[in-house]
Order: structure tokens, then C-alpha cells, then sequence
């Protein structure tokens, strides 16, 4: 593995602008480009529904694509494919998710807030969802999983998953498996901007659906957002875009868990970003050297390679200092691998997940500890949340006022009207409370 370009740099030795240059994100790709060809894409799907979604499938995934909708025949024969241990493997994750999950129902609550008036508080399951599963470099049924489990609990009348195909046409057998356990109702052979229009605005094929979720490469994500600012009324659950990890380790940690775990995460694909931030240089060049050993043996060192090139091993000046900058830099995954750990975690309130202690490796996230592996990249974990079961309902409120309740509040609710100049406003009190009764 002569091509591992990744230096040890000490944090207190670059320049300010190195500093950000070595926590900024690979370039995002938010080019003018890549907008341009995403709203083609769009523009496309909205114009010729499935025939416009076939034909950018067959040209981006070079798919045999024939049809947008699996049948449940081409489901079950699927199904019928699958191996026992592969079938056990996702049953057991199914579970852990689903108890995590179970827990997080959202409560709708009751006050009284003045004499006589009632406010609640209510929480609604979305209608229709779609779930966007990522199909490119890997497929990921994991992903199908995180997001099928939540909405079979939160009560989501119709559940669209969508999937990029194969050169054959198919998906794999794994994700129909999981679709059969979180009764999903239709999958739709497509991915990319086309896989998002058809969900935004319905083809042939679909309806709309209410919100779009999962996560993507730089296409998909830009297609979540454009969809999300147009006319389609569509809503988004976040951006998701190429995985990054970020660990914390000291002297307590083996060099080879650290490798290992970061490149876990560098092996998504070549705009992956991974991070350790440690006091111990000695650590560090340990750190190095399993990286280099390691990344040969792996099946895609090639991805995970280019991955390293845009990622950092940074030696601070403490344990504090590393807490710090993973605060300003937010990581999508945290990885904390020192001792006592825990007691760092008040302040590290800026990561999408956080991977406690010596034996919790980031990949058990990915499949099977419990918690959602859909999670904001780029930095966006300083202000979105972690994907969970209440993203998948709507909050909103009910209020009754009774007749001297309205009276306890017509001087406020009358003055305020006033004093914004909104006459009517102020009538539709006073009408109900000057009336004899
Ligand atoms: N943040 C999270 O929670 C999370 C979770 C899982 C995966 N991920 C990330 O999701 C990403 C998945 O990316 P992927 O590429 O493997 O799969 P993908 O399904 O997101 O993208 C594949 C699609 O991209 C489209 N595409 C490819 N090249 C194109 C081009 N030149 N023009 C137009 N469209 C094009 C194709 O239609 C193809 O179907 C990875 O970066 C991974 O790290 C993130
Ligand atoms: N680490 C990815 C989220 O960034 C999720 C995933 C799916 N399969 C394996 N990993
Ligand atoms: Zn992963």
C-alpha cells in the first residue's frame, strides 16, 4: 500500500488557515455543476415519469431497467434466496433497532394553561414516507433497516423504498428480506436524482409522498434538497452525505482498533472523511503504520485509500484540546478511546453518535447495537438531530378555550390586537364576550 498519502501533523504547529484546512470537508459538492444536473434530472422526472426514470437508470446505473415497480413475485423469489445465517444476522439487528426505537414514542400531552383553557399537544404518523436506500459502491440493507423500522412503529400508512438496481435489474436479496419484516409496500428499481423526483413529485408508478428519508451520495443529497425548496411540498430528513468519523484516543488505546475503525468508515467511498485526534504522538505513528497494514488487506483499499488522502491525524497539545475540536468540527460519528470516557460526554454535544470506550467499534452503530446509523454529515451535527422515530410524525396543537375562559384572556388577546393594528382580530374576541348571555 505504497499510495497512503497521511501525514502526522501536530495541531500546535500549523497556521490558522491550515488548521481549518485540515478540518474543512472534502470539497462538497455542491458544485454549479452538480446543481445544474440535478434539477435536469428533476426537470426530466417531472416531465416524463417512468420512462424518464427507466432512461436515466439505464444511463446512470447502466441497468437492464424495464420496470420501475418490483412485483411481489420478483420479492418473495427473492426472499426464498436468502441463507438462514443471512435471514438470523438481520433479525437480530431488526430487533435491537426496534427495542431502541419502541422507547422513543413521542407522548402528546394536555395543560391547562389558564382557568378554562386548554392547550395539547398531539402527535400524527406521517402518511406516506419514502426511503431512499443507497445502491452505488455498496449496497447497504443495514440503511433499509434504519429506516423501515422506524416507520413500521410509527404507523406510516404506505412505505416506499427505493434502491438503485443492478446491472441485472435485481436488488439484493437482503433488503427485499428487510422490506418483507418492516412491511414496506412498494420498491421502485431506481436511484439517484431520478429515484428522488419520482418520490417527490409521483410518476405512473407512485404517488408523492410526504417525506423523503435517507441518506446518499453528493447526487442524492442535492436532490433531497432542491426537492425541498420547490413547489412539490415535499419535506427532507436531513443531510445525510458521505460518512465521516472522528476518534479521541490517548495512550489507554490499541493502534489497531483505532486503524481499523477509521478505516471502516474510509471505505464508503473516496469523499469519506476520518479523523484521530490524540495527545499521544506516539500513538499517532502507531496509528499510521496499522493504517498502511491494514487498508492492504481490505477489499476496497482503493476507496479507502483515496478516503485517507483527505483525511487527518492530528497530535494536540491535551485530551482537552482534542474535545474542543470535535466540538467546532461536529462529526457525524464519535469515537471516544480512552479511559472513563464517559465523563467527557457533557461536553461533547456536537456529533451525530458517539461510540463510548475501548470496545465500542462504529460499525457496531452501523448494523446492530440499537441506535440509527442515518446521521448528519458535514458538519450539520452542530444543529440537526440523529434520525429517530419522532421524524417520522407530525407535532401539532389543539386548543379550547370555555366561555370564561375566553373572558380571562380577552384584555390581553384584544390589547395585543390592537397594538398590531389587527382590528379584526380583536372583534372576533370581543363579539364572543361583550354577547348577554
Ligand atoms: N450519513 C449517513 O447517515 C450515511 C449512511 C449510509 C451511507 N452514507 C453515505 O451514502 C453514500 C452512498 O453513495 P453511493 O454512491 O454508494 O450510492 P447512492 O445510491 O447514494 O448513489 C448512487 C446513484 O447516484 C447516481 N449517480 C452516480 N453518478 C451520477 C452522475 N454522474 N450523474 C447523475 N447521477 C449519478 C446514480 O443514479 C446512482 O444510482 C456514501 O457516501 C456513504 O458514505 C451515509
Ligand atoms: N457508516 C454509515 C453511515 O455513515 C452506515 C453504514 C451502513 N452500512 C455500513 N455502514
Ligand atoms: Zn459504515
Amino acid at each position: 500500500m505504497s499510495a497512503l498519502t497521511i501525514a502526522v501533523e501536530r495541531w500546535n504547529e500549523l497556521s490558522a488557515e491550515q488548521q481549518s484546512a485540515r478540518l474543512a470537508r472534502p470539497e462538497q459538492s455542491r458544485s454549479a455543476q452538480l446543481k445544474q444536473s440535478v434539477s435536469d434530472i428533476l426537470a426530466q422526472v417531472r416531465e416524463g415519469g417512468d420512462d424518464a426514470v427507466l432512461k436515466l437508470t439505464r444511463q446512470f446505473d447502466d441497468a437492464n431497467a424495464s420496470q420501475l415497480l418490483m412485483t411481489a413475485q420478483q420479492r418473495q423469489a427473492l426472499i426464498a434466496a436468502l441463507t438462514p445465517k443471512v435471514k438470523a444476522a438481520i433479525d437480530t439487528a431488526y430487533a435491537t433497532i426496534r427495542r431502541f426505537h419502541q422507547q422513543q414514542r413521542p407522548r402528546d400531552l394536555k395543560v391547562e394553561t389558564a382557568p378554562g383553557v386548554v392547550c395539547e399537544s398531539r402527535y400524527v404518523a406521517l402518511q406516506s414516507v419514502g426511503l431512499y436506500i443507497p445502491g452505488g459502491t455498496a449496497t447497504l440493507p443495514s440503511t433499509a433497516l434504519m429506516l423501515g423500522v422506524p416507520a413500521q412503529i410509527a404507523g406510516c400508512q404506505r412505505k416506499v423504498l427505493v434502491t438503485p438496481p443492478a446491472k441485472d435489474g435485481s436488488i439484493p436479496a437482503a433488503i427485499a428480506y428487510v422490506a418483507e419484516l418492516c412491511e414496506i409496500d412498494d420498491i421502485l428499481l431506481c436511484g439517484g436524482a431520478q429515484a428522488i423526483a419520482a418520490l417527490a413529485y409521483g410518476t405512473e408508478s407512485v404517488e408523492p409522498v410526504d417525506k423523503i428519508f435517507g441518506p446518499g451520495n453528493a447526487f442524492v443529497t442535492e436532490a433531497k434538497q432542491q426537492v425541498s425548496q420547490d413547489q412539490s411540498g415535499v419535506a427532507i430528513d436531513m443531510p445525510a452525505g458521505p460518512s465521516e468519523l472522528l476518534v479521541i484516543a490517548d495512550d489507554s488505546a490499541s493502534p489497531a482498533f483505532v486503524a481499523a475503525d477509521l478505516l471502516s468508515q474510509a471505505e464508503h467511498g473516496a469523499d469519506s472523511q476520518v479523523i484521530l485526534l490524540t495527545p499521544s504522538e506516539s500513538l499517532a505513528a502507531q496509528v499510521r503504520e496499522q493504517l498502511l497494514q491494514q487498508c492492504a488487506q481490505l477489499s476496497r483499499q482503493h476507496i479507502a485509500a483515496q478516503a485517507l488522502t483527505n483525511s487527518r491525524l492530528l497530535v494536540t497539545d491535551s485530551l482537552q484540546q482534542a474535545l474542543t475540536l470535535s466540538e467546532r468540527y461536529a462529526p457525524e460519528h464519535l469515537s471516544l478511546q480512552f479511559n472513563d470516557a464517559r465523563e467527557a460526554l457533557p461536553q461533547l454535544t456536537r456529533a451525530g453518535s458517539v461510540f463510548v470506550g475501548h470496545y465500542t467499534p462504529e460499525s457496531g452503530g452501523d448494523y446492530a447495537t440499537g441506535t440509527n446509523h442515518v446521521l448528519p454529515t458535514y458538519g450539520y451535527a452542530r444543529n440537526y438531530s440523529s434520525l429517530g422515530l419522532t421524524d417520522f410524525y407530525r407535532r401539532y396543537t389543539v386548543q379550547e378555550a370555555s366561555r370564561e375562559g375566553l373572558q380571562g384572556l380577552a384584555d390581553a388577546i384584544t390589547t395585543l390586537a390592537e397594538l398590531e393594528g389587527l382590528d379584526a382580530h380583536a372583534r372576533a374576541v370581543t363579539i364572543r364576550t361583550e354577547v348577554n348571555s
